[in-house]
């Protein structure tokens, strides 16, 4: 038998590259949310804050070599390191509403190699239940109970009509769900201890907006009051009199 080095995590891999695997992982996360799919040793040792020799030999430990002219494929790389660290415990999804938004978001590859792996789909208009999105069966939203508890489902993504969402929040909370994704434009109720996570594009067009008139000098604070509608409001925020 070879004895391991006390200074060897599992599998070979020093501890001293161990520990520094979750900066990788962050500056990883941060590039992933920034959205840049590859980056260069040089990018991603500067954005966790090591030397660039120092990272491609830790991740060497790994088995990343990275693609040469290409760099390391961010997403790739976040679910090894992920991986070794051990955060790779999947998280099951379910979207319930799958039109427009609710198949897209089911299409979506990127939720599957950041660990969350979307196991059900519910609908309630009986044309769309029946019916394959992205491999899975859409399913009645009248089974939702039946479903988060067979599946084991932990994160619930709401993409039906406003109209709707707060019924089927509430479903989804006494059916055990704790964590919701609410992409419906509409403010939630739900319990203590439920979180809920609401996804709002128009808000973030809207600030945008904001800069970018600021920065073209269209905005001009001398307008007259009720001649247009003031910054603080297109930026989705309380308007501060
Ligand atoms: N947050 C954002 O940035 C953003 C962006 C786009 C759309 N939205 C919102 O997302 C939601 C979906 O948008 P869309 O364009 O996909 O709408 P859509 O009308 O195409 O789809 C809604 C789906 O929900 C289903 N549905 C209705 N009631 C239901 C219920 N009780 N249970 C289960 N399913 C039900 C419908 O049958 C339909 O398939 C809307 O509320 C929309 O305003 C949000």
């Amino acid at each position: 038998m070879t004895a391991r080095s006390s200074a060897e995590a599992p599998r070979g891999v020093p501890e001293a590259t161990v520990a520094r695997l979750p900066l990788y992982l962050r500056a990883l996360t941060t590039l992933a949310d920034a959205g840049t799919a590859t980056c260069s040793s040089e990018d991603l040792a500067a954005a966790a804050g090591v030397n660039s020799a120092m990272l491609r030999k830790d991740l060497s430990h790994l088995g990343s070599y990275g693609t040469r002219g290409v760099g390391y494929d961010v997403d790739h790389l976040r679910y090894e390191i992920a991986r070794e660290i051990g955060l790779t415990t999947d998280r099951n999804v379910v979207v319930v509403g799958l039109g427009n938004l609710g198949q897209a978001l089911a299409n979506y590859a990127g939720f599957r190699s950041r660990g969350f792996r979307v196991v059900a789909l519910l609908d309630a208009d009986p044309r769309m239940v029946g019916s394959t999105v992205a491999g899975l069966e859409v399913r009645d939203v009248a089974e939702l109970e039946r479903v988060v508890a067979e599946l084991d489902v932990a994160i619930g993504v709401v993409a039906t009509p406003a109209t709707a969402a707060q019924e089927v929040a509430d479903r989804l909370v006494g059916a055990g769900v704790a964590a919701i994704l609410n992409f419906a434009p509409t403010v939630l109720t739900v319990p203590e201890g439920v979180e809920v996570r609401k996804v709002d594009l128009s808000t973030e067009l809207q600030i945008l907006a904001f800069h970018e008139q600021r920065r073209s000098g269209e905005y001009l604070p001398t307008d007259p009051p009720g001649s247009s509608v003031s910054p603080a409001v297109l930026a989705g925020g309380e308007e501060v009199r």
